[in-house]
């Protein structure tokens, strides 16, 4: 199977070769939109920690909503269950950065994975923090979980994030007014839009994803990351909510636990057998990589490895 899987991904990569610069690159974030649409990059790391790779696997793009997996896992790990007074855990049937189930629902958003619950979510990870420190906390995680300290945060795309970033400021105001975050709006937006602008390789991406194909624990460090129930939970929430509106259709169709950006990067389980990442920065009509999602479910069919079954 290990042999055969690098050819798979060789193969999904070579007959993609002609769908490549399909979709829309997003531009509302202005650093994002300079990103050659024409990008590719696929990885693959079986439990066992074998790298199976293709195209430009190797090159850092911005992880964006990849990040919010991440945030989720520190949050739980500080607070526990009271996170779930925060943020529900429903799939939320709307677009990303939509505002109006906010004010129906007295500003506690759907779930960690829509802007607003990242928005909630880094307001826990602040608690006891200055933002500066919630930062370093966030990005030391993650170097932790990929095992790979040359990880960074891409400081143009922050900036750039913060600077057109009207919509996330009107999420973060209207919690507030609702009385949904304990610290200053500013100061949550520094740590969402920092931990969404930290920059990563398919190949570190699906090696930080590895403890979730593993039941918490990541094979190649040791390193228990979290319980086999929260990493199992985890997955349940990337398979119903880490889509967004798309997510049923991604369920449908690759049939994996999975977490895209705005970026074009996704990165998607196989619990028990592998954690994996794409990257293709053209994007849907609902925010995820067009190609991207292609790649994945071309995988899921070639290994049979969806959870509903071969
Ligand atoms: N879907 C995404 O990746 C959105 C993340 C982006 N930083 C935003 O807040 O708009």
């Amino acid at each position: 199977m290990t042999d055969d899987l690098q050819a798979i991904v060789d193969r999904i990569h070579a007959k993609l070769q002609s769908r490549l610069g399909e979709g829309k690159v997003a531009d509302y974030i202005p650093q994002l939109a300079h990103v050659d649409p024409r990008k590719f990059g696929m990885a693959v790391v079986t439990v066992d920690g074998k790298v199976h790779s293709a195209g430009d696997c190797a090159e850092p793009f911005s992880i964006q909503s990849v990040s919010k997996v991440f945030t989720l896992t520190l949050a739980l790990g500080k607070h526990g269950e009271t996170t779930w007074n925060r943020v529900g855990r429903e799939p939320s049937g709307s677009p990303f950065n939509s505002i109006v189930q906010l004010e129906q629902e007295a500003g506690k958003p759907r779930n960690p994975f829509i802007n607003a619950g990242a928005i909630a979510v880094s307001d826990l990870v602040l608690a006891g923090h200055t933002p500066r420190e919630a930062i370093g906390e966030i990005l030391r995680f993650v170097r932790y979980l990929a095992d790979d300290e040359t990880i960074a945060i891409d400081p143009s795309v922050a900036k750039s994030e913060e600077a057109t970033g009207y919509r996330n400021f009107a999420l973060a105001n209207f919690m507030r007014s609702f009385n949904k975050l304990s610290h200053p709006v500013e100061h949550v937006l520094g740590v969402y839009f920092h931990h969404c602008a930290i920059s990563m390789t398919c190949t570190q991406l699906a090696r930080a994803g590895l403890f979730l194909a593993a039941n918490g624990r990541n094979p190649m460090t040791g390193h228990t990351v979290v319980s086999s129930q929260r990493a199992r939970r985890i997955n349940a929430l990337m398979l119903t909510c880490g889509h967004y509106d798309g997510s049923g259709e991604f369920a449908y169709r690759v049939g994996l636990p999975g977490k895209s950006g705005v970026g074009g990067g996704i990165m998607a389980v196989a619990p028990g057998r592998a954690s994996m990442a794409v990257w293709s920065p053209g994007l849907n009509q609902n925010g995820n990589s067009l190609v991207g999602s292609l790649a994945l479910e071309m995988l899921a069919d070639e290994t049979g490895w969806s959870v509903f079954g071969h």
